[in-house]
């Protein structure tokens, strides 16, 4: 039978209205799942939990391992009798032994799974192989982005997944059930698109690429530049080894300095998006590739700085630890020479020292709110206003902070000339320069005229260009 007829009677039998009480609840969908392993195991386990009925068709029904409670498995061909829709969890180079099973799979949906170890492992994609094998049966290419571990332990939510195939009726029932398993479906198209989808997962962290790349060369620059600066310069000119420092304090220093980088290259494709709009008196042209990509992935640089502010806030909880060992290393020394050296508080000191901290923690406070918030699990729960007020007014006031507490840790050294060795500036000045820059053009964003004008055209209102005429003027000179 086909497996859109048996959908379409059950549904009916749902349908009609019976007295409450009196009606028996109709029976769950059966799916067959091929294959006992780890895959179809899981998957078993979760199409139990959303309230299906399982039948496992195994090579060996009778000593095929622990199967979640509640499934039976049979050989292959009594399990495909009972099932309208089968999901294969066999590896691609067993799929031989379903061609024996041809006449039982007419007219069923086949759910292909299946994942190659590379790419353009087999001149043909795993689907087309199955569709070729079974010609008689509607082949589905789908789920296959999705782990036995990640469906054991319920990470679904709200997971994307794909599916391609060439029957749309075949789609629809795989993307019911899936939706069951709380999955969010797009559709790929036809089978043609199988190839792509079995190359998905072959890709390692596709989004985290750029950001990862970007803190990795901003952290070689500033380690080479801290080590020039600091420790080659000490040695050459003033003859003195510090190089220990490249442990703690100069990977503190790249630290911070990273993070903060990284932070206002989270904000920076907004503003420059923002000033588009502005210059192109639309927001219904597109922007640039490279703008678009950067903006897609600007979740992933906030997370990945988020990491190297943490490491630069531990690192900052050690330094004091090694001051005051060599503080009372100094003490002793005095005392053993019989110095007496009066000591007076300096008060601009001590207000610039716990300014930089209080804004260093601060900072940090709310960049680990916005990170937090940036979780699919945090963030569902909010609305998108207060979504927005925290990654945009939060984030920026964030980054505010931030820059101010690397403004309060350079205080007056930007004016002596003793800063620049060869006449290089300190780390921390060129840090800086970025979110300045992003602060300064994101306030000249928040000026009454331009924000009007920003938000009119967020709005749906275009600037004509000169010599150019909006279609309602030419409608009214008509
Ligand atoms: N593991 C994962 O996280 C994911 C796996 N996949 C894909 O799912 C498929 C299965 O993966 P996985 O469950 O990990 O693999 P396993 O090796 O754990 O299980 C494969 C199952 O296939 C069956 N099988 C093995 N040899 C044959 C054969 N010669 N003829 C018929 N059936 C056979 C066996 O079941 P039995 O003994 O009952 O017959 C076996 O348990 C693969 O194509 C994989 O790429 C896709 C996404 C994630
Ligand atoms: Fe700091």
């Amino acid at each position: 039978m086909c497996f859109g007829q048996e959908r379409k009677i059950s549904k009916s039998a749902g349908a009609s209205l019976k007295p409450l009480g009196a009606a028996a609840a109709p029976e769950p969908e059966l799916l067959c799942i091929f294959g006992t392993g780890d895959l179809g195991r899981s998957l078993g386990l979760r199409l139990l939990q959303s309230g299906y009925r399982v039948v496992y068709g195994s090579r060996r029904p009778h000593s095929s391992g622990p199967l979640p409670e509640g499934a039976e498995v049979m050989s292959h061909e009594s399990a495909a009798k009972l099932a309208s829709v089968i999901f294969v969890c066999v590896h691609r180079e067993h799929y031989e032994f379903l061609e024996t099973l041809t006449p039982h799979l007419e007219g069923k949906v086949l759910v292909d799974l299946s994942n190659n170890l590379k790419k353009k492992m087999y001149p043909e994609a795993n689907a087309v192989y199955l569709q070729r094998l079974v010609p008689g049966a509607a082949v589905v290419k789908g789920l296959n982005t999705l782990s036995a571990w990640a469906l054991q332990n319920e990470l679904l939510a709200g997971k994307q997944v794909y599916l391609c195939g060439d029957s749309a009726e075949a789609k629809q029932v795989v993307s019911e059930t899936a939706t069951q398993l709380g999955l969010t479906v797009l559709d790929r198209g036809s089978l043609s698109a199988a190839r792509e989808l079995e190359d998905f997962p072959l890709q390692l962290f596709p989004e985290w690429r750029l950001p990862l790349s970007v803190a990795i060369g901003l952290i070689a620059f500033f380690f080479f530049y801290l080590v020039i600066r600091d420790v080659i310069y000490e040695w050459i000119v003033k003859k003195s080894d510090i190089s220990y420092r490249i442990m703690v304090s100069l990977g503190n220093k790249v630290f911070a300095i990273v993070s903060l980088i990284m932070l206002s290259l989270c904000y920076l494709p907004g503003i420059i998006a923002a000033f588009l709009q502005l210059y192109r008196g639309t927001k219904y042209r597109r922007f640039p590739h490279w703008l678009d990509r950067w903006m897609l992935c600007r979740k992933q640089i906030g997370l990945v700085a988020l990491g190297i502010a943490s490491l630069h806030a531990v690192y900052t909880f050690i330094i004091p630890l090694r001051l005051v060992r060599s503080l009372a290393v100094s003490v002793i020394m005095t005392k053993m020479n019989n110095i007496t050296t009066p000591v007076g508080l300096d008060k601009i000191l001590a207000w610039r020292t716990e300014s930089f901290y209080a804004l260093g923690i601060l900072g940090f406070f709310l960049f680990v709110l916005l990170g937090l918030t940036s979780l699919p699990s945090v963030g569902g729960t909010l609305s998108w206003r207060e979504f927005s007020f925290i990654q945009s007014k939060m984030g920026h006031l964030s980054l505010l902070i931030c820059t101010a507490h690397g403004y309060f840790y350079g205080w007056d050294k930007f004016l002596r000339t003793s800063t620049y060795k060869w006449y290089t500036p300190p780390a921390y000045m060129l840090c800086l320069i970025v979110p300045s820059v992003v602060l300064v053009l994101k306030a000249l964003l928040l000026l009454p005229c331009v924000d009007r004008t920003l938000t009119r055209i967020r709005q749906g209102w275009e600037r004509t260009q000169p010599g150019e005429k909006t279609v309602i003027d030419k409608a009214t000179n008509l």
